[in-house]
């Protein structure tokens, strides 16, 4: 069975509930799905998955949450060739750069030789019926890939 490895930063649930949706969809699909906060596990952890996700939420400026900072250093310095990967993040379309930190997830797995699997979703605050749906064919996108 594919394993698709979640990690995620969320400081108020909206990116944690998001995670939450991706991961579902991905288990309907029959693969199997870990998820983590982002302080509670490694970068090296995805040279164990088939599917890598990363959900953020963006902070002051479209700074990258203080709490992701690390992984997002860590992650730079993996080899993910033959990997899928994936980004989803919650912002506030009220900020000039909107959800921009999922922008930088996305050129940094780019460089890890991963294989982009299905376009960033972006959530405007918390998902709304719309949002799921988009967050729902993303899982389905990136399980084609593994299949
Ligand atoms: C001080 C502050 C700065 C923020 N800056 C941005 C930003 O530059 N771009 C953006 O898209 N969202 C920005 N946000 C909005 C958060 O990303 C948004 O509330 C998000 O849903 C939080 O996700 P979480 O519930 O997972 O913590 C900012 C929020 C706060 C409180």
């Amino acid at each position: 069975m594919a394993v698709a490895k979640i990690v995620y930063a969320s400081l108020t649930g909206n990116t944690e509930e998001i995670a939450d949706i991706v991961a579902e969809a991905l288990e309907n699909e029959a693969l199997d799905v870990e998820i983590n906060e982002c302080t509670q596990v490694d970068a090296e952890e995805f040279l164990d998955a088939d599917i890598c996700v990363v959900g953020t939420y963006t902070y002051d400026e479209g700074s990258l949450p203080d709490d992701i900072v690390d992984f997002y250093e860590d992650l730079k310095e993996l080899d993910l060739s033959g990997k899928v990967y994936g980004v989803i993040g919650s912002g506030d379309t009220f900020y000039e750069r909107f959800c921009s930190c999922v922008d930088d997830f996305d050129h940094v797995f780019s460089q890890t030789g991963a294989t982009k699997g299905a376009e960033s979703v972006k959530v405007d605050l918390a998902a709304e019926e719309e949002d799921i749906q988009r967050l729902e064919a993303f899982a389905k996108e990136l399980a084609e890939k593994v299949k």
